[in-house]
Parts: C-alpha cells; structure tokens; sequence
C-alpha cells in the first residue's frame, strides 16, 4: 500500500486554487523533499495530507484512507511551531506534550509512561541532557530537536516536517539534518519535508517535488535536480551541479523567516 497517493489534487481556499493537479505516490520508508518558492504551495499541500485543511478535488489517499482517517498515523511538526514560549516548560513536558495531545486529554499531571517515552524521544535526538532546561532557553538546534522529538512521541508512521531548517543558523541546520537522517535510518519513518534549500537534505531524499503551485517535476533527486528544471522554476542564475557525486543547487532562494538562533 502506498503511504500517499494523491491524483490530479487541487486543493483550494475558499474555491481559489492554491495546488492545481497534483499527481505523486510515496513508499513506505521514503522520504520526499519537497521544494518550491514562496508561495508554491509546500505548506498546502502538506497540511493537506495532515488533514488540517480539507478543501479538494481529485484523489487523495494517506495509508489507502481518506487524510482524516489517517490522522492517529501522522505527525506534523509546523514551520513557526505555536508553542507559547511564555508558559516555563521543560524540554521534556514540550516532548511529553506529543504523547498527551494525541491521546486526546490535557492532564496536569504527565503519565508516568509518557514521561518515559518522551525520555527515550528526547534521547534519541541526542538531548536526554538538556530534559529539565526550559525549553525557551535552549538553542534554535535543539528546539527544532525538541520538537522533533515531540513529534515521535506518538510513534507515527507518516512525519511531515514544514521548513524544520528554517530560521537556523549553518551549524544547526546540519545538526537538525543529521537528526533527521538518523529518523530515517533508524525508524524508518516516512517522511515529507519542506524545504526551500534543499542541499543539507539532499542525502535523506528519495524522491524530491519541485511545485510551482503545479507539480513541475517529482522523481528521485537526479531525475528532478536538474538544470534546466530548476531553471524553469528560479531563472537563469539557478544551477544545479554535481561535484564529486553530490548534487547541488544554487537557486538563491534562502527564504528567512526572522527569529532564528536563540
Ligand atoms: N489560509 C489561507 N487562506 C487563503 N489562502 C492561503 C492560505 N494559506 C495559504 N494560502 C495561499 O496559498 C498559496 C500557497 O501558500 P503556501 O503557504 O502553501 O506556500 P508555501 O510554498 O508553503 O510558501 P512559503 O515557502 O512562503 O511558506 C499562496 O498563494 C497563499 O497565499
């Protein structure tokens, strides 16, 4: 069974098309870079799948059901994550928080075995040493950490990520990849990630989209990374290079979103 399968999917806000006939299938354990400018409809489409937007035509299937009964299967992590920094959580109650939410009930007190697997998610992002430090005092790195380990709490098998590089600085956009890489090899996850600069996640993806607020190309990342492709998207001065094997693009689109850092 595939994982997605969307067919001629146009998705719309309040009858304006935002995503007009989209046509791609996911595997299971794959993971899809999906890549386009401002306003192309990476976020549309994504909260499409998660069933947090629900006005389309055509076909769209998550785990052969429609999205909104897939739901208990996926985890969205959203790009400027809406967690109320006022409020004095700890890194772990932010990660129990995905294992709460999900059972559908607030408690006051966390359930012991939440807090064990919000432990053991906080572990495997490599932050069990920062669990009692407020969350709003933790590095840009480690909040998107955080919030990745928040979103495995709920033992998904569909991670939809929008801009997890985001508003990060070098350095903490190869430690959050890194993380991500390690979900993959390791959980085996399935994974969508939105990205406008695709070269620090260019070893995770199976199969990369370009969208354009129409699919311009989906295929694995040297069928859709190439140069007259990205051209047709970001104009003349885009590239994509392969230098030692490895490919690259240079579309100058690095899209900041403010914040960032601490
Ligand atoms: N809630 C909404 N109501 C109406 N139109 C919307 C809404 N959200 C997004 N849009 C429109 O849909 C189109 C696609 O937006 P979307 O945010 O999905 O693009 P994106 O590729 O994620 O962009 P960015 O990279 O800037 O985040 C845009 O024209 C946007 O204005």
């Amino acid at each position: 069974m595939k994982v997605v399968k969307a067919e001629n999917l146009t998705i719309l806000y309040d009858g304006q098309r935002a995503v007009e006939d989209v046509t791609f299938e996911l595997d299971d354990g794959e993971t899809l870079l999906l890549l386009g400018p401002n306003g192309a409809g990476k976020t549309t489409l994504l909260r499409t799948i998660a069933a947090f937007h629900r006005e389309y035509t055509g076909k769209l299937e998550v785990f052969g059901r429609k999205p909104e009964e897939a739901k208990e299967l996926i985890s969205y992590v959203p790009q400027s994550h809406v967690l109320n920094e006022r409020v004095p959580l700890t890194a772990l109650e932010v990660v129990a928080m995905g294992g709460i939410y999900r059972k559908g009930f607030i408690h006051f007190k966390i359930p012991k075995e939440i807090l064990q697997k919000a432990e053991e998610a906080l572990g495997f992002v490599g932050l069990a040493h920062v669990k009692d430090k407020l969350f709003r005092e933790l590095s840009g790195g480690q909040k998107q950490r955080v919030l990745l380990a928040r979103a495995l709490v709920s033992d998904p098998k569909l991670l939809l990520l929008d801009e997890p590089l985001s508003a990060l600085d070098p350095s903490a956009r190869v430690e959050v990849a890194n993380v991500l890489g390690k979900i993959k090899r390791e959980s085996g996850i399935t994974m969508i990630i939105t990205t406008h600069d695709v070269n620090p996640l260019i070893d995770l993806g199976d199969k990369v989209m370009l969208l354009n607020r129409r699919l311009i190309a989906f295929g694995t990342p040297d069928e859709v990374l190439q140069d007259t492709i990205i051209k047709s998207v970001y104009g003349p001065l885009a590239k994509a290079v392969k230098i030692e094997d490895r490919l690259y693009c240079i579309i100058g689109d690095t899209h900041i979103h403010g914040g960032g850092g601490r």
